[in-house]
């Protein structure tokens, strides 16, 4: 026995951790170590309770039974600024940054004491420098892509100094190139003696990264494994106590009119989020499925935003959903042409935090006459639209009607894409339609919007996740710099030529709109 190696100490450790909502019970003693130089996956469908026991483990919640070890002795953690003091840092699935602030001035809102922004704004270049990331301190955030947010948010908590850095699905909203310098800095921290723990449901990257896996499923503990000795498919199995389904190919289907024509589309930058639109021109017709690819902040979130009416366009006739001009329409108009809009940020955006899950689905259907007649709020309509979108979309969640807050991340995702395909739309444009699902949602996810496809709908999704499109797309373009090549059909193109194009080389993919395509 001499020989095996023991295993590094741990730096922090749930023991048999419960906690209860109500009746349900998110973590049923559970137990986890994380150990100094090791990264540890923790894995689970969503709903699973991987969220529950990372709030427990960083003072956000207080466990009902059960206790926190550091460094081996028990430790109470009564509120996050106290975990943050003994070194434990997290970087959460929805950012807590201030959009008109800059990058320099948010870190230093985090931060105890009165810094000098200069001096911070050094601290960040130096932090920046030697973990390989990319931020810029005098940046506004409200001007940053959802991946740069991120990084704000690790550099924020690294300049902290954890020894026990937790990072919750840091991967969903980041391309392949971001990834793999997340995974870069992840292992200079471990190389360091920190500790990582890394939620995520993309398992080829756990199998890459991590040194140790843990897994639940309802709350509970299943295993403890060594994910480099699994595959993906055991891996999931373990999540889902069954076998997971993969995306089947629906039939092919002859293609109907144009449902969205987007023309010679140019928009400026608003100077928060959006960049600037340059000569947008896409068709997506009734049957199709069109991907836009793009490194986030090449214009993806604009265009959302002038296609969802939520920006309003000049020339009416540069957007028209279902051969009726739309540019200059608002959102609740341009749903009544029956179009679908579920934007990137589920919370906040697309649901309402502090409202409850039946009043969210108020949120896009109000207009559709059917909840809503004569001004009148059908209540029983309402309620019996809600439990389909939860019975159909297998959206799980503690009590009968939570508020939208109360939910895991990936069942709001269920919800928000339930609530637009059962309003029966003839358009539905959908931003990164499958962050933060497990792998099971995420093929439901796609066979539905694939399904709807070969009802008849036009589907224009905006995703970073170039397999996903690449699986359920039936043409795709890529976004750089505000512009957006000619979709082209998947099987004529390749992750390579999607790659090159994301960087902005137009080589494989021509530059230019469908216009250019079609002729
Ligand atoms: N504050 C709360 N009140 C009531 N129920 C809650 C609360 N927080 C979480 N839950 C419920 O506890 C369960 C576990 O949620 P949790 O967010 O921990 O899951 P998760 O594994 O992180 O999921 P995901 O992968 O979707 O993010 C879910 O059923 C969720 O609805």
């Amino acid at each position: 026995m001499g020989d095996v190696p023991d295993p590094p100490h741990a730096l922090l450790e749930a023991v048999k951790l419960t906690k209860r909502f109500g009746s349900l019970v998110a973590n049923d003693h559970v137990s986890l170590a994380i150990r100094a130089g090791e990264t540890h996956a923790l894995l689970g469908e969503n709903g699973a309770g991987k969220s529950t026991l990372v709030k427990m483990m960083c003072g956000l919640l207080q466990a009902d039974s059960g206790e926190l070890l550091y460094d081996g002795a028990p430790i109470v953690f009564p509120d996050p600024a106290s975990s943050r003091a003994k070194g434990v840092g997290v970087v959460f699935q929805h950012f807590a940054l201030f959009d008109a602030l800059s990058v320099v001035e948010n870190v230093a809102l985090g931060l105890p004491g009165h810094q000098k922004l200069a001096v911070l704004a050094a601290r960040i270049d130096d932090c920046v420098r030697r973990y390989g990331l990319s931020v810029e301190p005098y940046r506004r955030v409200g001007e940053l892509s959802v991946g740069e947010r991120q990084r704000v948010e690790i550099v924020r908590c690294l300049l902290g100094d954890p020894r026990v850095l937790i990072l919750d699905e840091p991967t969903s909203v980041l391309t392949p190139d971001e990834s793999e310098n997340l995974f870069r800095t992840v292992d200079l921290l471990t190389d360091e003696g920190r500790a990582v723990l890394f939620i995520s449901h993309k398992l080829d990257e756990v199998r890459r990264l991590c040194h140790r896996a843990t897994v639940l499923r309802g709350g509970k503990f299943i295993a403890e494994v060594d994910p480099k000795q699994e595959s993906s498919a055991s891996l999931a199995r373990l999540m889902v106590g069954a076998d997971v389904p993969r995306t089947p190919r629906v039939a092919a289907h002859a293609l109907g009119e144009p449902r969205l024509l987007v023309r010679q589309l140019s928009v400026a930058g608003d100077g928060s989020r959006g960049s600037a639109l340059h000569d947008i021109n896409i068709e997506v017709r009734a049957g199709e499925i069109v991907g836009i690819a793009g490194v986030a902040g090449n214009g993806q979130t604009t265009l959302f935003n002038v296609l969802s009416g939520e920006t309003r366009v000049a020339d009416h006739e540069s957007i028209v959903i279902d051969k009726v001009a739309a540019g200059g329409l608002g959102p609740t108009e341009r749903r009544a042409l029956r179009a679908g809009f579920v934007p990137e940020e589920r919370l906040g955006h697309a649901a309402a935090p502090d409202m409850r899950l039946s009043d969210n689905v108020l949120l896009t259907t109000h207009g559709d006459g059917e909840i809503v007649r004569r001004g009148v709020i059908h209540r029983s309509v309402l309620f019996a639209r809600f439990q389909k979108i939860v019975k159909g979309f297998d959206v799980r969640f503690g009590g009968k009607d939570p508020k939208a807050r109360r939910l895991s991340g990936g069942n709001l995702q269920k919800f928000v894409i339930g609530r637009e395909v059962l309003r029966d739309p003839v358009l539905i444009v959908v931003d990164q339609p499958t962050w933060g699902v497990d792998a099971s949602a995420a093929a439901f996810i796609r066979t539905t919007l694939r399904e709807r496809a070969a009802q008849g709908c036009a589907v224009l999704v905006v995703s970073q996740d170039l397999d996903e499109l690449l699986e359920f797309a039936d043409r795709v373009g890529v976004m750089c710099e505000g512009r957006l090549t000619a979709p082209v059909p998947v099987a004529e193109t390749s992750r390579e030529a999607i790659g090159l194009a994301m960087g902005g080389s137009h080589g494989a993919h021509a530059a230019g709109g469908e216009g250019e395509h079609a002729a």
